[in-house]
């Protein structure tokens, strides 16, 4: 786990002295947009237009951020259009690796070892964390955006006149509540149980671990009058609510302390995150091997053994009672 200063890369964990032991997740950089005609989206600049095979993704299968662009890929019927690339599970002193003899598949672009060596060829002199999801343009060599919210909404729609497929999971009359739940998800659970599993004080955990059941069981209650997030209609505020909800019963309930209860024990949740599991094509994107590794294995300073823990023994191909 580090990051690179001035394009040097420095072996460090994250810094939770100078915030009384609680986590604060740094902001994506890089925040360009792929469009239909290549004029530039809503941040960074123009020149990415939509093609088939211009783009490279590059994923960790157990991350929660990356996991959300594979998803888009996928129901967005993009798998021909952008290829991919998976780190290894295992982000020890060098970051992120390409280590095949450790699960990656290996950098298809650049056979590089390191994913720093992407950031830094795309900008020799770059400071910041090097993360997953990366979306990589093959043509000018450079990454055009680094932040998975932004990365949906460009699979949600750039691509559409190519593919025909016409989805549309960020409706327009739909966005504001889409919005707004959205900004609540990510506070309270999908960053919240990083804020919980990464506290380094009794303080901030406690904080986070309120927070996180709070909004949990106000989800809990939202699905027992809806069927999704935003009424009846299937948004990515739900794709987004997934990747934390498949993770949570595997990784976080026992590595980040996330344990006044499961996801299984509510029975609306439980219901529901079957049903996005089961919808077309998603499940082959979850993969339990990837999620448990990087965690358990990564975290060192979580879990000095190392040690992945076998359970829980969980099948979420079961029926479920939700309207499909
Ligand atoms: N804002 C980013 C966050 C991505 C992110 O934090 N990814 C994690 C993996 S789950 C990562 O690569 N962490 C490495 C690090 O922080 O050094 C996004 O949503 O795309």
């Amino acid at each position: 786990m580090g990051l690179l200063v001035n394009g040097q890369w420095h072996d460090k964990w994250y810094d939770t002295k100078s915030s009384n032991g609680e986590f604060k997740r740094e902001a994506a950089q890089l925040r360009n947009w792929i469009t239909p005609d290549g004029e530039p989206g809503l941040s960074g600049e123009g020149g990415f237009m939509a093609q088939k095979g211009r783009y490279h993704l590059y994923v960790s299968l157990a991350c929660p951020w990356a996991h959300r662009t594979l998803i888009f890929r996928t129901i967005k019927g993009l798998e021909e259009y952008i290829d991919v690339s998976i780190v290894s599970p295992d982000m020890l002193e060098n970051g992120w690796t390409f280590d095949k003899a450790a699960s990656s598949t290996g950098d298809a672009l650049y056979d590089s070892e390191f994913m720093h060596q992407l950031y830094s060829k795309n900008k020799a002199d770059y400071t910041g964390r090097v993360t997953v999801p990366v979306l990589w343009d093959k043509y000018q060599q450079r990454i055009v955006s680094n932040e998975s919210s932004e990365i949906i909404r460009m699979f949600n729609d750039a691509f559409n006149h190519l593919t025909g497929n016409a989805l549309d999971f960020y409706p327009q009359h739909l966005r504001n509540s889409i919005d707004e739940i959205n900004a609540f998800i990510y506070e309270n659970i999908n960053n919240g149980v990083y804020r919980t599993g990464f506290a380094t004080s009794q303080e901030a955990y406690e904080q986070a671990f309120g927070q996180l059941f709070n909004a949990l069981d106000k989800v809990e209650h939202l699905l027992s009058e809806n069927q999704y997030l935003v009424g009846d209609t299937l948004t990515e505020a739900d794709w987004r609510l997934f990747t934390t909800l498949i993770r949570f019963d595997a990784v976080y309930v026992g590595h980040f302390k996330c344990n006044k209860r499961t996801i299984e024990s509510y029975p609306n949740l439980s219901n529901y995150i079957r049903a996005l599991f089961q919808y077309s094509g998603v499940a082959k994107t979850v993969d339990f091997y990837h999620i448990k590794r990087h965690y358990y294995f990564s975290h060192t300073m979580i879990n000095p053994t190392q040690v992945v823990p076998q359970g829980p023994d969980i099948d979420y191909s079961t029926r479920h009672n939700r309207a499909s």
